[in-house]
């Protein structure tokens, strides 16, 4: 998968080198009926920490995208991919790019609701990553640092980004 570098004057060999097809993860979800749904969620409020996220949901509906102070529905629409921007993918683009805040409800209805995620990820380990140096000036300074994608995961565990400013609140969205 390549990123969308249109528009943001990407380097086109860089980002090649930056596959994120051999780090790409499947996932199946099963949302039972769940008789108080008003007691619980589905899937707790989360952002995807990979580049990006495909999700193909039935017609049950239940997902939502934070927007604001509040939630909107990401209504199912027949044939369609809901395509989610991940962590990692706001930290390479400076910030050009935002992931986002979602959650699945719990399932009100007595069908259950499946869908399929498909997660890209990179997934060279030792590789150093951070903002793509064409994104990076002196108008745009990096909004965060150099990272290894073993250091990325375990600071994943513990909800924060590689800020380049560990103790600026203003611009740590996880804080
Ligand atoms: O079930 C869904 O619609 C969303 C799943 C999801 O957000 C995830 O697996 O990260
Ligand atoms: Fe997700």
């Amino acid at each position: 998968m390549e990123l969308a570098s249109e528009g943001l004057g990407l380097n086109p060999k860089r980002l090649k080198e930056m596959t994120c097809l051999e780090g790409r993860v499947m996932a199946g979800h099963y949302y039972p009926y769940c008789p108080q749904p008003d007691l619980t969620v589905g899937l707790t409020s989360h952002s995807d920490p990979g580049v990006l996220a495909v999700v193909l949901q039935d017609r049950m509906g239940g997902m939502q995208v934070k927007y604001g102070d509040g939630w909107v529905d990401v209504k199912p629409v027949p044939g369609a991919l809901v395509i989610n921007v991940g962590d990692f993918l706001q930290i390479v683009s400076n910030g050009e790019y935002r992931s986002v805040d979602h959650r699945v409800l719990a399932n009100s209805s007595r069908e259950p609701r499946v869908s399929i995620a498909m997660f890209f990820n990179v997934s060279r380990k030792d590789d150093s990553y951070g903002p793509l140096p064409e994104l990076v000036s002196p108008e745009k300074p990096a909004l965060y640092r150099q990272f290894t994608l073993s250091e990325f995961m375990q600071r994943f565990f513990n909800k924060r980004m590689m800020m380049a400013s560990e103790h600026d609140p203003q611009i740590d969205p996880f804080d």
